[in-house]
């Protein structure tokens, strides 16, 4: 048997939602932070899902994890933030048929601000906070910015979802399993402008594109069908993805505490300006975890498409940073 570790405190938003029902479990069995991790759940949700919340709760109690020491709810981001070391943000409005999450902006950036607010007054001082409610990337780029008092680089967004789409659409393409398949790329917003990019990926040790050769695949197929995945799953589904969702976050956040084994993954971080994607901006790049941190893959060429791809995100951004500024000094705050 493992030597059992200090526990650590997992902080999980919109714990009553979809995206949490598969979620919480799968962080209570260990396979967030290992199977010789203990944990201590700590739940927020509105007041008007406490009850639900409840049940999920007994649920929990019903699987007698052995990791899991204990789970606390509580509908205040300054109770259910304190002390802990990792940050799920998964609590916003999910879009719904014929909404961009442009649409959902303004809703969440007041729970942003409170929940910025809140992880910079009570969080462990090293955590690590995921944002994955949508729209994800802005959510991240509030949050920073009312938690000015964390490090730099301790606030991500999501984009592993889009990653690990990207990854199994072009195995599927040339007919190898993705444990194969190294070096994809996912640029920019976690929005239709989104820009997968196999330029660089690698099957074993070839080159995908070498293999493959089909540039019109890659335009007409493989970059709209993984930025419009999620569209496609509402419309299938009657609601958005959610156990892909979660199995995402859990990639995304393992991968950063304990590394990528030399791998790349795309994470959205903040930008250090390079790639000319403006400095700040919360963006999926290219990076390789290891030692608790991501580092960011430098000097890639960016071809023409790759710049016009980029640039369309980055003018998404920039226009969502715009209108969460607008919010903030018309009032909101
Ligand atoms: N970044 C990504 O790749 C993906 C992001 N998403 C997004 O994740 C979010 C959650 O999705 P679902 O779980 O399907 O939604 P859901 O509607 O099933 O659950 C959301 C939960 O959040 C709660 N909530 C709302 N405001 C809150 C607040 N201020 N504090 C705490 N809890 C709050 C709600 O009461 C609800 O229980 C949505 O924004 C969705 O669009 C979904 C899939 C992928
Ligand atoms: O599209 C949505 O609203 C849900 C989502 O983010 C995804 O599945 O990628």
């Amino acid at each position: 048997m493992k030597p059992v570790k200090p526990v650590k405190r997992v902080a999980v938003t919109g714990a009553a939602g979809q995206i949490a029902y598969s979620l919480l479990f799968r962080v209570a069995r260990g396979d967030l932070l290992g199977d010789d991790q203990p944990v201590i759940l700590q739940l927020l949700e509105l007041p008007q899902a406490l009850d639900a919340l409840r049940g999920v709760v007994m649920e929990l109690e019903d699987c007698a994890f052995p990791l899991l020491q204990s789970v606390e709810i509580s509908d205040d981001p300054r109770v259910a933030f304190r002390d802990v070391d990792y940050a799920l943000l998964v609590g916003s409005r999910p879009r719904t048929k014929g909404m961009e999450r442009r649409d959902l902006l303004a809703a969440n950036a007041a729970i942003f601000r409170t929940q910025g607010q809140a992880l910079n007054d009570v969080a462990s001082r090293d955590v690590k906070v995921l944002v994955v409610g949508n729209p994800a990337n802005t959510n991240a780029l509030i949050t920073r910015r009312f938690a000015p008092e964390l490090p730099a680089d301790a606030i991500t967004a999501m984009i592993r979802l889009d990653h690990n789409r990207a990854v199994s659409k072009l195995a599927a393409r040339c007919g190898v399993p993705v444990a194969s398949v190294n070096r994809m790329v996912v640029w920019g917003n976690h929005s239709p402008t989104m820009y997968p990019d196999y330029r660089y990926a690698q099957i074993g040790q070839d080159s995908a594109r070498a293999l493959l050769a089909d540039e019109r695949w890659n335009r007409d197929v493989f970059i709209p069908e993984v930025a419009r995945r999620g569209t496609a799953i509402i419309e299938a589904r009657g609601a958005s993805s959610a156990a892909s969702a979660a199995n995402a976050a859990i990639d995304q956040m393992r991968d950063w505490v304990y590394g990528s084994a030399g791998q790349w993954v795309s994470m959205s971080v903040p930008s250090d300006g390079s790639y000319g994607i403006p400095e700040g901006l919360m963006f999926g790049v290219p990076v390789i975890c290891r030692n608790g941190a991501f580092e960011r893959v430098t000097g890639l060429e960016i071809d023409a498409l790759s710049r016009e791809r980029i640039d369309a995100s980055v003018r998404e951004l920039m226009e969502e940073a715009d209108a969460v500024d607008a919010l903030f000094s018309a009032g909101a705050r």
